[in-house]
């Protein structure tokens, strides 16, 4: 596989020196004929890049075969010299195009489509023949593109996975394939894996149980990886754990493409992802795996039985819970309050509701000032009973030990369990009202009337997190009428724009953890840390909340504008890398003296690079 590359050269854009480099690098790029790509590094994109010289491909691979791997096509990019090298001559049409003219072919065919899932279609149909393309392109274009190859349009394409399957992409380990799943890792052609996104198809954002159909989501965290974060393509693999699924409609369903049994349960299940979690990491020793939309009966089990002794994360209980802390601290920097001072209700128990809970109680305490059990005070959580309290309910022993935590000791005669919101809200008087319910609609105007009435900060600060967007708790419109433009809106899936009658215009936020999860697995692959750790993890809120420019915060955005986010992602891999060498946790020792130059010239930057065939296979 790729790899093999020539003489590599990176740039670094942090130094003086770093810059004259890479213009004298550009230079030597444009006499080598990277003319146009070398203008746009330097004039659109300002993007520090990894200059390699040329790339071989095995030899047993010519011709037709090239064109049939994305991740050596170009299409009509191939130019006449390689035409000849490879055996392409006649097989591609007499235009050479440019990857700039590619990017404005590609971009006017999607936005000529009707519908955003036609043009997920369209966009996965580029992934699968000409990855360098498809990841310029959404490098380029991410804030239109990262809602149609992620989250929402990616919900309903795993809805109709079936249907809409062409090529196969990622690997799936199934129940039947006990006993062999490290052999069958061998069936993966990439030797360096650095990321693996995993999911069980349990509970894929909001829509519940979709069993094998899940795949889509570790294919659209994983491109996100590359465009944002930087790994290079052969380096990720999505992965589904088919342990059956107990979504009757998939049952019954003549073209489902899973396993057509009833989900394992119990230690049956935990054998299979044991034996899965053995075989990756012993293919790749130093890989990453991010565990996605596994249902809360499991996520925190299989978290518990991993994280201290496997490089891995969940990226629902964990990287929601980072995102949603730099939210959360960015909301506060608007406001200058601190966020020990904060009274938090969550509107959900499952995993990703307690993990945002525990993730803000964790950055409580490490900011000092208040002791664990009066941090926790700060806390409360509803789930679909209403507000989990030790007291006035019969079923506190039938809740896991995370649940409870944030229920233990409230003194006041009207939090007891099952409490509704309101009743909450009016009781404690809140400033943040988190959403990971799935229920869409839960903020209605009653709860939103009663939060911004009772809060006592200028500005309450409203998370419906609930994905895709049909499952958000409220709409941005919505919210900003109702408190007459003051809340701090933010949202797992993304809403446009709105404008009051008044003629103001509002930004709202995604807290999405995309603006975690790229920069944790840049930041843990590169330091080679030995697992990721609670610090690790504040520390990319922290840069994420840094990350928010004055101007967007002045906006009233608590996250930085997505069309930054590879910047984002490399001051989080940055922030990572320095917490894992805090904790000792990093087998990259010493760090780089220049680190950021160092991460800058790891992240992959999609650009074609002259092709030769090598003599000597791959
Ligand atoms: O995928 C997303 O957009 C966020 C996420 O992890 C989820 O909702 O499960
Ligand atoms: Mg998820």
């Amino acid at each position: 596989m790729i790899g093999a590359a020539g003489g590599r050269r990176f740039l670094s854009s942090s130094s003086g020196a770093g810059w004259k480099r890479k213009s004298a690098l550009l230079d030597r790029a444009t006499q080598a004929g990277y003319g146009a790509e070398a203008a746009v590094m330097r004039d659109q994109e300002k993007e520090p890049y990894r200059f390699r010289k040329a790339l071989r491909v095995p030899a047993e691979r010519r011709g037709i075969e090239i064109l049939n791997d994305p991740l050596y096509n170009k299409g009509t990019g191939f130019e006449e010299g390689e035409r000849d090298r490879l055996g392409l001559r006649g097989l591609v049409p007499p235009a050479v195009l440019t990857m700039e003219q590619q990017l404005l072919k590609i971009m006017a065919a999607v936005r000529a489509l009707p519908d955003d899932l036609s043009k997920h279609t369209y966009l996965t149909d580029l992934h699968d023949r000409n990855a360098t393309l498809f990841h310029r392109v959404v490098v380029r274009h991410i804030e239109e593109l990262a809602p149609l190859i992620y989250t929402p349009t990616v919900g309903r394409a795993c809805q109709l996975f079936e249907t809409m399957f062409r090529r196969p992409r990622g690997m799936y380990f199934t129940r039947n394939d006990v006993g062999h799943m490290a052999a069958m890792t061998a069936n993966w052609p990439a030797k360096d894996v650095r990321v693996v996104v995993v999911t069980d198809g349990s509970r894929i954002l909001g829509l519940g149980d979709l069993g094998s159909n899940g795949m889509g989501i570790p294919i659209g965290k994983l491109a996100l990886y590359c465009a944002a974060g930087g790994i290079a393509p052969h380096r990720v693999l999505p992965v589904v754990v088919d342990v059956g699924t107990d979504n009757r409609e998939l049952l019954e369903d003549p073209f489902y493409l899973g396993v057509r049994e009833p989900r394992l349960t119990g230690d049956e299940y935990f054998a299979v992802v044991d034996e899965f979690v053995r075989a990756i990491y012993a293919r790749w020793p130093d890989v990453l795996v991010q565990f996605e939309d596994f249902s809360s009966r499991v996520a925190k089990p299989l978290l518990d039985r991993y994280r201290d002794h496997r490089l891995c994360f969940n990226d629902d209980v964990q990287g929601t819970g980072a995102t949603v802390v730099a939210g959360a601290l960015a909301a506060l920097r608007l406001q200058e309050q601190h966020l020990r001072d904060q009274t938090i209700v969550v509107c959900g128990a499952g995993s990703a509701g307690v993990g945002c809970a525990n993730a803000l109680y964790d950055a409580v305490v490490r900011g000092g000032g208040l002791s664990r059990d009066q941090a926790a005070l700060n806390f409360h959580i509803l789930d679909e009973k209403g507000l989990i309290a030790r007291d006035g309910g019969d079923d506190w022993d039938d809740l896991t030990r995370d649940q409870q935590f944030f229920g233990s000791d409230f003194k006041h005669p009207n939090l007891v369990r099952g409490t509704s919101l309101v009743r909450v809200i009016e009781t404690v008087k809140p400033t943040m009202l988190l959403g990971l319910t799935t229920v869409r609609g839960l903020f209605d105007r009653e709860v939103v009337d009663a939060f911004s009435a009772n809060c006592p900060l200028p500005r309450p600060i409203l998370m419906p997190l609930s994905n895709p967007t049909a499952n958000a708790e409220a709409t941005a419109k919505q919210v900003y009428e109702w408190t007459d433009g003051k809340a701090i809106f933010a949202s797992g899936s993304p809403f446009d724009p709105v404008t009051l009658d008044d003629g103001r215009t509002l930004v709202p936020s995604q807290c999405n953890n995309f603006f975690i999860f790229p920069g944790l697995g840049l930041g843990a692959t590169l330091a080679k840390a030995t697992r990721v750790s609670d610090a690790m993890l504040h520390a990319a809120s922290l840069a994420c909340a840094a990350a928010v420019t004055q101007q967007e915060l002045d906006r009233g955005q608590v996250f930085p504008s997505v069309s930054r986010i590879r910047d984002v992602s490399k001051a989080v891999a940055l922030a990572v890398i320095r917490a894992a060498r805090d904790e000792g946790l990093n087998r990259l020792a010493p760090l780089p003296r220049d680190l950021d130059a160092y991460v800058t010239s790891k992240m992959y930057y999609p650009f074609y690079v002259p092709l030769y065939q090598s003599p000597y296979g791959s």
